[in-house]
């Protein structure tokens, strides 16, 4: 059945304890994060290391009655192999950015802590309850890059509801992603899907189901499904169609007769940025769904960003997710 799936964090917190990852959560000053990463590492879920000025991660601590004992406290300022990770980080943005300006983005922490991930000092990084999704994105497309194979980085939500898990993608990342985009989209979040426990099926979402509107923008959309239909025939797939025609099985059988996805859909596929992003946010505060994310999918590292609206459970949801994806070869 639709969205009955084994519980999914229970599953990816098994798998997240056997190989106890190193997460860095760069926003150390934050209380959720610092409430989350405090639990994750006591409940010996991931060692966590916490950026960030390492007197007021204690005085915050001390007032909110946290054991931080077991956490790894860095301030990159004062970080002893500073030099050689600027220098490392200079390597990569050469042709773009000088030797002083590295540095200088080396002292923020969201770039200090995508280094960690780059350098394997940690293995995931779980970012954004108090940077915008731009801040936080930018420094893992410019250092730790596409994964191979890929050529952009999405994003997908894991909308939870009592049994109900559903992908919504994507909804953070590309603001008007082409055909090809839109394929690659899909693909991505089909393996989040899989990575979750959903047999994925994918519903590429408009304004129109089967040609009821015409226009460039559902055109696009016709040709997503084309390509992801012709490059991947095994994963199950539909468009163009309107939520509803997606979701509810006797509007599908009625708006798109024959299709095997429509009324059955579980990963959602917007076509550009403001549904997505809307879309999203509407299941979770009028539908009562928790949203995990936004997972970063096709970075050659578990990379992990928050909604600025995020609660203390989101983090360390995702701050879970983050660890089960640096078990995974494909991210
Ligand atoms: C993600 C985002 C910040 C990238 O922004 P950008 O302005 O293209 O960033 P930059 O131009 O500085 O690009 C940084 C690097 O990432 C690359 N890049 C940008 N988008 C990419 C993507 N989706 N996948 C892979 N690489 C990407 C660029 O090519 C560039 O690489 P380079 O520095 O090696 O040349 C931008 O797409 C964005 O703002 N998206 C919307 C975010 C948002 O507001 N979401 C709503 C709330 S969640
Ligand atoms: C994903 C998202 O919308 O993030 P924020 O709420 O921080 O803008």
């Amino acid at each position: 059945m639709r969205g009955t799936v084994m519980k999914v964090f229970d599953v990816l917190k098994k798998t997240a304890m056997k190989e106890k990852k190193t997460i860095v959560f760069p926003e150390g000053e934050d209380k959720r994060i610092l409430e989350a990463a405090t639990r994750l590492e006591n409940e010996g879920v991931v060692s966590a290391i916490l950026l960030g000025n390492i007197d007021n991660i204690k005085t915050l601590a001390e007032k909110m009655d946290l054991d931080i004992s077991k956490v790894k406290l860095i301030d990159p300022k004062a970080y002893p192999d500073f030099e050689r990770l600027a220098e490392d980080l200079y390597k990569i943005r050469k042709d773009k950015n000088t030797f002083e300006q590295v540095k200088e983005m080396l002292c923020q922490e969201t770039f200090f802590g995508t280094m960690l991930v780059y350098e394997k000092i940690a293995d995931g990084m779980v970012s954004g309850a108090a940077h915008s999704t731009a801040d936080t994105v930018r420094p893992a497309l410019q250092i730790v890059k596409t994964a191979k194979g890929m050529h952009r980085v999405s994003s997908s939500f894991i909308m939870e509801r009592g049994d109900e898990k559903y992908i919504f993608a994507d909804c953070a990342i590309n603001i008007d992603p082409d055909a090809e985009t839109l394929t690659e989209i899909a693909y991505q979040s089909a393996q989040t899907a899989k990575a979750v426990g959903i047999d994925p099926k994918i519903a590429f979402l408009s304004f129109s189901t089967k040609g009821s509107a015409k226009g460039e923008m559902i055109d696009k959309v016709v040709e997503a499904t084309k390509l992801f239909n012709k490059k991947y025939p095994e994963i199950p797939a539909d468009g163009e169609l309107q939520f509803d025609a997606a979701f509810v099985p006797s509007i599908g059988e009625a708006k798109a007769p024959g299709s095997k996805v429509a009324g059955h859909a579980n990963v959602f596929i917007f076509p550009e940025l403001q549904s997505g992003n809307i879309g999203y946010k509407i299941a979770q505060r009028l539908g009562n769904f928790s949203a995990v994310g936004p997972i970063l999918q096709g970075l050659a590292e578990p990379i992990n960003d928050l909604s600025r609206g995020c609660s203390t459970q989101d983090v360390y949801d995702l701050a879970i997710v983050t660890a089960a994806q640096a078990t995974r070869d494909d991210k």
